[in-house]
């Protein structure tokens, strides 16, 4: 791959990406109108599509030259399997981009630049469809709901059982579609380390407007089939002698629960000790099992963060840094950290400034980045922030100055 070439020429593109992004699908659409119904329907789940592309194509132009691309596009096409992505589509989604690479280009699109294009793409598509040939895993798995549990109007946790078992490790998430929301798939991180009856815990906190997390916090029922796709992200558990951390927030319990889980299966020598953040006490819904576990292990400590009455309930936030200031020793520690997205970073940030170790702070990457919140509050993706550069938000302006930049620092 010429990648002197496809880097300038992306960074031509990248000035134009909603109208690359925009022509691509209308290309693809228009030529090829039967593949249309593999996408979502929604206008909605449309722009996330829309944004999850450019996305997958900054990380692959940001990483011509990494050793992790291959590996990466191997699983992208291994997860592209239960899209039902056969070699037809990889064809006609390679005539579109060049086709909406070139119309954004203008001037800048000459054969030379043609060329590295279309040779990079082939590489892309044949290491994709290696990967999906390659893969033992079923392209999905196909699981029934056997339990149904929710808690106040938002939060439901849902037991599956996969018609075959799903490999996973403790932390680990997978992407769940159901037939009532046909097209969108979402992650949700598992809330069990793996059970001899291969069931799985999802944890599901409503967002208002949320197709999918609306239909499994409210609608779904015991019975129904989920769709999911293969496990992965980093918050996997690392087995060291340092004391251990575990901070959550939210759903984002769900992973840090498969980590305890696995934890009260091999118990630790060292200690741990369990942050558990919530909007309020309610939102507290795995309080018995937590105490349960504070009270049968000794190497276990849990504080529970809650906002103070009457505030917003990102003030917990502000509470679980004073919590974390009072602790010390935060460079021997490995940590874990899980939630939404704003609050894993700003969380990760107050952490680096105790002197936690970046290499011991543990959590799954940040769609968001810093970059703030599309409507609604859901998080934005990578190329989404791109093509619509959100004001900074400050959940509590008054509380703490902006930080500084890695790069203002001195
Ligand atoms: N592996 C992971 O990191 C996982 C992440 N999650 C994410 O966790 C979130 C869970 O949502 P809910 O349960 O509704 O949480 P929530 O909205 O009830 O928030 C829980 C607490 O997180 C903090 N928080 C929330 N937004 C914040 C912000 N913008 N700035 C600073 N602090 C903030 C506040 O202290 C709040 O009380 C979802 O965004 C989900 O995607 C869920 C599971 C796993």
């Amino acid at each position: 791959m010429d990648v002197r070439i496809l880097k300038s020429s992306f960074a031509v593109v990248e000035r134009r990406a909603e109208h690359a992004v925009k022509f691509f699908y209308s290309h693809l659409f228009w030529h090829n109108p039967g593949i249309r119904e593999l996408f979502p329907a929604s206008a909605q789940e449309m722009e996330r599509q829309r944004d999850r592309l450019f996305a997958a194509l900054t990380h692959v132009i940001a990483h011509l030259d990494d050793e992790t691309l291959l590996p990466y596009l191997r699983e992208l096409g291994r997860d592209h399997r239960k899209f039902l992505a056969g070699p037809e589509h990889y064809a006609a989604v390679g005539a579109s981009l060049l086709a909406a690479l070139a119309r954004t280009s203008g001037e800048a699109w000459t054969p030379e630049v043609e060329k590295a294009w279309s040779e990079a793409y082939q590489v892309i598509a044949d290491t994709m469809t290696e990967g999906a040939g390659s893969s033992e895993d079923p392209p999905w798995w196909d699981a029934e709901v056997v339990r149904h549990l929710q808690y106040g109007r938002d939060i439901g946790v849902l037991t599956l059982r996969p018609h075959l078992p799903l490999p996973h490790l403790p932390g680990q998430y997978v992407s769940v579609s159901s037939e009532r929301v046909p097209g969108v798939w979402r992650t949700y991180s598992l809330g069990n380390a793996p059970r001899p009856d291969h069931t799985l815990d999802l944890h599901v906190s409503r967002i208002e407007g949320g197709l999918l997390s609306t239909a499994l916090v409210r609608e779904v029922r015991p019975g129904e089939m989920l769709r999911l796709g293969a496990a992965g992200g980093q918050l996997t558990f690392r087995r060291t002698d340092r004391p251990v951390s575990l901070i959550a927030a939210g759903t984002g319990w769900a992973p840090i629960r498969a980590i305890l889980e696995e934890l009260a299966g091999h118990p630790p020598d060292q200690d741990v000790r369990l942050f558990v953040v919530a909007r309020d006490a309610a939102h507290l819904y795995d309080r018995p099992l937590i105490d349960r576990y504070a009270a049968a292990f000794r190497w276990l400590g849990v504080t529970y963060i809650t906002p103070a009455p009457g505030q917003h309930r990102n003030q917990a936030t502000d509470r679980l840094t004073t919590a974390l200031g009072n602790r010390a020793l935060w460079p021997e520690r490995d940590v874990y950290l899980s939630g939404p997205p704003q609050f894993v970073e700003e969380t990760a940030y107050v952490l680096a400034e105790l002197g936690a170790r970046p290499g011991r702070v543990f959590h799954d990457s940040l769609p968001l980045g810093g970059r703030g919140h599309g409507p609604g509050g859901r998080p934005l993706g990578f190329g989404e922030w791109f093509l619509n550069r959100p004001a900074p938000h400050w959940h509590n302006p008054s509380a703490r100055a902006p930080r500084a930049r890695e790069e203002d620092r001195p």
